[in-house]
């Protein structure tokens, strides 16, 4: 296939991206011009973090990827189990809210999305019980949404959005609202995940220091309409731990990606 020019100048072969945008702007109806242009290439397994100011067009990117909304212009190429038949098929969202139904069990709320693909109860039984295990919830199956603290909900909305093996996890600020304690927690938790299931992952934070402790690569955005202001790998020894967090390295990086974040707050993006 041909080569595509990646956001940090890399060539990278179609095959191996799992999503690819191109030009891609977004404007409502309303007229805000909320996206871009926007060029971003994310390799298959990788884990980015999109990191920009309120209103820049974090969200706006990620309902573009997932197809829950159309750009206005660009080309949105993403990478999808062979011949998957729906929209959406292959891609799983974690929204800031868990957005749990509260009348049903965790076991319900996680075997949802393969009840609405038609899997036999059984499987499905089977397979949220095993989403279940994947996130430290083995025993919460038949609880319900009120039993659990807030650190738990959200585990059980990633439960529920890997229980169709998506091949890309799309992140909304899932750990905004969570205590400090919880939140690394659940960091160390989706880093091990993803070092075990290899998902692509883009994350939407507005934490730097969470950005820099769980991602190979930081794209910071320009404030609105969002285009790509700086692209920032992080190297450092995998896996990653806690000891990261206190590493003279993770205060470098957390500078860079501050310094390249600075222009979009103070209005003065170079783009
Ligand atoms: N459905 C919509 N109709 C009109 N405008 C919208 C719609 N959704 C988002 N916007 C606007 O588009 C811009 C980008 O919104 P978006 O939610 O993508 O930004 P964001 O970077 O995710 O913001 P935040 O960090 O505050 O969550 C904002 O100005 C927002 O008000």
């Amino acid at each position: 296939m041909s080569p595509v020019k990646t956001s940090s100048g890399v060539e990278a072969s179609l095959t191996a991206l799992a999503v690819s945008l191109r030009g891609v702007t977004k404007a409502y109806d309303n007229g805000v011009m909320a996206l871009g242009p926007l060029d971003l290439a994310v390799r298959k397994g990788e884990f980015i973090s999109l990191l920009g100011p309120s209103g820049c067009g974090k969200s706006t990117a990620l309902r573009i990827i997932a197809e829950l909304s159309a750009p206005s212009s660009g080309i949105v190429r993403v990478a999808r189990h062979e011949g998957a038949p729906q929209p959406g098929h292959g891609i799983g969202f974690v929204f800031q809210e868990p957005t749990l139904m509260p009348w049903t069990s965790v076991r319900e709320n996680v075997r949802l999305p393969l009840k609405l693909a038609g899997v036999t109860k059984a499987e499905a039984r089977a397979r949220a019980d095993e989403a279940l295990a994947s996130v430290g919830l083995a025993d919460f199956a038949e609880a319900f949404p009120r039993e659990l603290s807030g650190g738990m909900k959200m585990r059980v909305s990633l439960a529920r959005a890997l229980v169709t093996d998506p091949e890309i996890l799309l992140m909304d600020e899932p750990f905004a609202a969570l205590d400090e304690i919880t939140r690394f927690r659940l960091n160390n938790d989706l880093l091990a995940l993803w070092r075990r299931l290899g998902k692509t992952v883009i994350f939407v934070t507005h934490s730097v220091f969470e950005s820099v402790y769980l991602s190979q690569r930081v794209v910071v955005m320009t404030s609105r309409p969002g285009r790509i202001q700086a692209d920032i790998r992080i190297e450092t020894v995998e896996p990653r731990a806690e000891e990261f967090r206190t590493s003279a390295a993770y205060s470098d990086y957390c500078r860079k990606v501050s310094a390249a974040l600075a222009p979009s707050y103070s209005g003065q993006s170079t783009l």
